[in-house]
């Protein structure tokens, strides 16, 4: 998406190394330089500082982000109005980052996002934006995290699993692939919304996934990211949510995986951080959207195991992309047999690079987290550069569930080290696997 420039106030003048005349840049490589410049600078505190206080430079403003995030959660100001319709978002944002921290609300504030978020269940199934508002695939998903992350039994019982199936299914359309809300755009978030929600209810059946393995391949691109709908332009955010839904639906071998992985390598850049698409700025929310995709991929290779090119084998079409489920086991349990796959590849982008952008760019002191230096911090940004800062620390572990990882894969002192999460989901790991405990009930 370049920008190019005539106005000589959106572009300027400079002589290039390469040849006699004189270059204009575009407004795309000057935001681009100005940003190499700012991060630069940060970085160049770190080198020159003395070795003993390196760790403290890069460390984790634990108790401000837990204050930042819990006043978020009680009272929000009129510039917020603009979020009326995300409420349940602002809830998952700031709860999930919470459980990242491995802190918790306490039980009068837990029982009244229960409450409010009842509130926004529609009567057909499925979460509206605030009460009363229509139900809409996102805010449902946001919804159903926020309770699972919650994890009571209070929490889990108030999802009507019969109506968020029946509005599913009613989103569901004629190609396969989901729309956001009635009428609403079809999408890959669309589809990744359903059918995460569905995995994780357990309600994930064959009608619910017919052909959206289809509309995601479709969505893959030349460049071999995948886009929000096809003819589109690759994009992170789509990735992951593409990536995701064919892990979970077990179709992952019908993408272009080289491809695939050649892209989504090559947006962690010399910032640190990743970008969202080719051409564009670093950014810290991407830290989870293209560092989780790459960690969903990376388990996917751990599945094929030592046959997998990429740990050092030989790898065999049929077991590099697919899951094993045993005899009687549901498509709904491939979410936990992913996690059980001890992970024997190792990262496919530069851990400790990530956690020093996110550290050290994205890190605000007074709390929360933000885009890149010069942005303003906020609930959207805290909770997916938390994501990433979690895939980036647990992504030498093998088995996030019993091991913690070693002191050399976390920068800074250890004490920086969040929860793991569920790569599938975002939702922290032992949250899940309460959820799944509750819901395979049924
Ligand atoms: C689960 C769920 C709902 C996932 C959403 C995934 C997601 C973040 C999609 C990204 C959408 C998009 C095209 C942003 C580009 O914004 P931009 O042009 O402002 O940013 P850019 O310059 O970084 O591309
Ligand atoms: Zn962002």
């Amino acid at each position: 998406m370049e920008s190019s420039s005539s106005s000589p106030t959106s572009s300027t003048h400079c002589f290039s190394p390469h040849s006699q005349g004189e270059v204009k840049l575009t407004i795309t490589q000057l935001e681009q330089e100005s940003v190499e410049r700012n991060v630069f600078e940060i970085y160049r505190h770190l080198a020159e500082a003395p070795p003993q206080a390196k760790p403290f430079m890069v460390q984790l403003w634990h108790d401000e982000h837990v204050e930042f995030l819990t006043k978020g959660l009680r009272k929000l100001g009129p510039n917020f109005d603009v979020l009326d319709a995300n409420r349940p978002w602002l809830c998952y944002w700031i709860l999930h980052s919470i459980a990242l921290l491995g802190e918790h609300v306490d039980s009068e504030l837990e029982n009244n996002v229960v409450d409010f978020l009842s509130r926004c269940q529609d009567k057909d199934g499925g979460y509206g934006g605030g009460p009363g508002q229509m139900p809409h695939l996102a805010t449902t998903y946001a919804a159903v995290n926020t309770l699972v992350t919650l994890g009571s039994e209070r929490a889990f019982s108030s999802i009507d699993r019969g109506k968020m199936y029946e509005f599913l299914l009613r989103m569901k359309e004629r190609r396969g692939a989901f729309r956001m809300h009635d009428g609403g755009e079809i999408d890959v978030r669309a589809c990744y919304t359903a059918v995460s929600v569905a995995s994780m209810l357990n309600i994930l059946d064959s009608v619910l996934i017919k052909d959206v393995g289809n509309f995601i391949w479709s969505c893959q691109t030349y460049e071999g990211g995948i886009a929000g709908e096809p003819g589109s332009e690759a994009h992170g955010g789509y990735t992951f949510c593409g990536l995701a839904v064919m892990i979970l639906i077990n179709e992952a071998d019908k993408l272009d995986m080289p491809s695939l992985i050649d892209w989504a390598v090559f947006r962690q850049g010399v910032e640190c951080g990743f970008q969202g698409r080719t051409n564009k700025l670093v950014d810290g929310c991407y830290s989870f959207w293209q560092g989780g995709a790459l960690a969903l991929i990376q388990k996917l290779l751990s599945a094929a195991g030592k046959e997998s090119p990429l740990c050092g084998g030989q790898a065999s079409e049929e077991s590099m992309y697919n899951i094993t489920l045993s005899r009687g086991e549901k498509l709904s349990d491939v979410g936990f047999a992913f996690m059980n796959e001890k992970t024997e590849c190792g990262p496919l982008f530069h851990t400790i690079a990530l956690q020093q952008y996110l550290l050290l760019c994205s890190q605000v002191h007074e709390g929360g987290f933000r885009d890149k230096p010069g942005k303003s911090r906020d609930h959207y940004h805290s909770c997916y550069c938390l994501s990433g800062l979690s895939v980036s620390q647990y992504s030498h572990c093998k088995d996030p569930r019993h091991n913690s990882p070693s002191p050399n894969d976390v920068l800074g002192q250890y004490s920086n080290l969040l929860e793991p999460i569920h790569p599938l989901y975002n939702v922290v790991l032992d949250k899940y696997d309460k959820a799944r405990e509750f819901f395979s009930a049924f």
